[in-house]
């Protein structure tokens, strides 16, 4: 069993979703990058901090620190011990998160966060397998169209399907230097794949690997 697997991809392509079924297939627990970048993202909007102040972000969390919970059933983010992972996935800190997530010593915080974590895992993000874990044994690339995945997204969030493609859209097009995928990722594209069969296609790869 390799020690961690990872899985990247856009907004709503599936990866927290899959991620999540794929460690349970696995009896690993599994790793939301996201979710580390949102808790940030709250903190900074919690605290009115200047989304565009670098150093003033990482002076906060020096202070006022959160904290990512990995569980089977899901990730679980702590900020200042308080669970708040009811607040993470709003439109505002969507709307929000890509000018909080460029800054190079955030994403350094969020890569010794990771880095820290005890093998194996599942691993989902963006940028996974291309900078944060490039040695992982295996690395898959969830891809889907940006219609697809807004619809997928629109259930999840207080606005309109317009209003949901277009936030996906900007923060696709803001998240562009981490999309790429890593060179040896397995690119599975789940624009007309069901849940369970992108989950049961990647549990298939892993298990018929050659070691
Ligand atoms: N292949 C799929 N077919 C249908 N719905 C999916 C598929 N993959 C994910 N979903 C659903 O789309 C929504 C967004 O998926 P999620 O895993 O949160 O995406 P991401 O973590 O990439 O943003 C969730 O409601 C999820 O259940
Ligand atoms: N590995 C990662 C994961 C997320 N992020 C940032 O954090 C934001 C939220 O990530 P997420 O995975 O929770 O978002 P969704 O893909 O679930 O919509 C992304 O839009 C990126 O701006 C990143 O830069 N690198």
């Amino acid at each position: 069993m390799p020690d961690v697997i990872t899985i990247d991809g856009p907004s709503a392509s599936g990866k927290s979703s899959v991620a999540r079924r794929v460690a349970a297939g696995l009896g690993l627990p599994y790793v939301s990058s996201g979710l580390i970048y949102r808790g940030v993202t709250y903190q900074v909007g919690r605290y009115g901090v200047d989304p565009q102040d670098e150093a003033a972000i990482l002076h906060l969390l020096s202070h006022h620190p959160i904290q990512l919970v990995p569980l089977p059933e899901g990730n679980r983010m702590l900020a200042e011990g308080q669970d708040v992972t009811a607040h993470m996935h709003t439109l505002e800190i969507d709307q929000a998160v890509s000018a909080v997530a460029r800054h190079p010593e955030v994403r350094a915080y969020v890569y010794r966060s990771l880095r820290a974590l005890q093998p194996p895992f599942v691993v989902e993000g963006r940028d996974m397998g291309s900078t944060v874990f490039p040695d992982a044994a295996l690395k898959f690339y969830l891809t889907a169209a940006p219609e697809v995945r807004a619809r997928r997204r629109v259930g999840e969030r207080d606005a309109d399907y317009a209003t949901v493609l277009a936030d996906l859209l900007r923060r696709d097009a803001a998240d562009a230097k981490q999309i790429p995928p890593a060179p040896d990722a397995i690119i599975i594209d789940t624009s007309a794949m069901g849940l369970e069969e992108v989950v049961n296609t990647i549990l298939e790869r892993i298990r018929t690997r050659t070691p």
